[in-house]
């Protein structure tokens, strides 16, 4: 059955409901036979099969738009600029966007998990807030740390969260700031826009200074934060270390949290042997907790050195393997 036809088929039901139990009715005599409508508030009872049920216009509308976002494939697009000869293609490809990352699988201290999460969940409730205020509806976060701490599994988390697409953009790739402005503007409201390699772009090379001079004397974070206006979400992951990046971006107040991805603690390191070994306490425990006390180790290779090497490989050689691991990097470091 076609769409219509099924809308076509509910209308008629619901006109003998209406009919008995609406208190305002709209017809249209146009129609053959005549189709009563109630009115947008108002609700109708019905029974099927002795279960019972109620036609709301309005929940049915706004259920229907929830069920078809939480629904739909989401996307994860990656700017294409550098790859571009001419100006038919597109500035923007994408692939599914399907990660299974979320907070409660994230190896991170439960307390800035929390602290993020919290804000998060104000940020997503707070669109007529915003809206009362005068401000555009979309927020920056700064995500930093060395690699393998899980920005880009943050990333994919929020935007689970969120059920959000993701529009990740390498900075490095896009020759003018022209380019950005183009493709800020082709990304679509409700978005989480990944702006990666700041770190690398505030160092202006001969190339990067062409697009400096392009925004009249400003530098390019300036073209990110005008044109963001246009997205109402805005995350950037940069790598490696706050640094430089976070000089730039926090004495212009341009980003509104910061988070830093740290070496694994022993708290993100819980998570993850919930998450691989389906432990929450072992005799090892102890050990692994003195030694990340002791050696830097991002959550990356915990991951990696926690995971079974061979179909049912026992816990306390996972563990005993991320031991060891533990103490060559102690000696390494020193
Ligand atoms: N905090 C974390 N929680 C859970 N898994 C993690 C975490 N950090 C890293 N991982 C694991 O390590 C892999 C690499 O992490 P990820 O790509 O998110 O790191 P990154 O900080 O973005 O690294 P890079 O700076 O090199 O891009 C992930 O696929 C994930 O399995």
């Amino acid at each position: 059955m076609k769409c219509n036809e099924a809308f076509s088929a509910i209308e008629h039901h619901l006109t003998s409901l209406s009919y008995k139990q609406a208190w305002k009715l709209k017809g249209e005599a146009v129609m053959q036979p005549l189709v009563l409508k109630m009115e947008e508030q108002e609700e109708v009872y019905d029974e099927f099969e002795g279960i019972k049920l109620i036609w709301s216009l309005r929940k049915t509308v706004s259920n229907s738009k929830a069920m078809a976002l939480r629904n739909r494939q989401r996307k994860l697009y990656i700017n294409c600029t550098s790859h571009r000869d001419n100006d038919k293609q597109s500035d923007w490809s994408h692939v599914i966007f399907d990660h299974p990352a979320s907070f409660e699988t994230i190896a991170m201290d439960p307390i800035q998990k929390k602290e993020i999460v919290d804000d998060f969940t104000a940020f997503g409730k707070a669109k007529e807030y915003y809206a009362r205020m005068g401000k555009p509806w979309k927020r920056g976060y700064l995500l930093y740390g060395p690699p393998g701490t899980g920005k880009s599994t943050l990333v994919a988390a929020i935007a689970n969260f969120l059920r959000c697409d993701i529009y990740d953009i390498e900075l490095t790739s896009v020759p003018s700031n022209a380019e950005l402005r183009k493709l800020l503007i082709g990304i679509r409201s409700k978005s989480v826009v990944v702006i990666e390699g700041i770190d690398c772009s505030l160092d202006l090379t001969s190339q990067r200074k062409t697009i400096s001079k392009s925004v009249k004397g400003e530098d390019e974070n300036d073209a990110v934060n005008s044109v963001q206006e246009q997205v109402k979400l805005f995350a950037a992951a940069v790598g490696k270390s706050e640094g430089k990046t976070s000089k730039a971006l926090i004495r212009r107040r341009r980003m509104d949290m910061h988070i830093e991805l740290p070496y694994c603690g022993f708290e993100g390191f819980k998570v993850s042997a919930k998450n691989y070994l389906s432990v929450e306490s072992h005799f090892l425990f102890a050990i692994i907790r003195q030694l990340l006390q002791e050696t830097n180790i991002t959550p990356a290779d915990v991951a990696e050195n926690l995971m079974p090497k061979v179909i049912d490989e026992d816990v306390e050689t996972s563990l005993l393997r991320l031991v060891k691991v533990l103490r060559t990097s102690k000696e390494r470091q020193g």
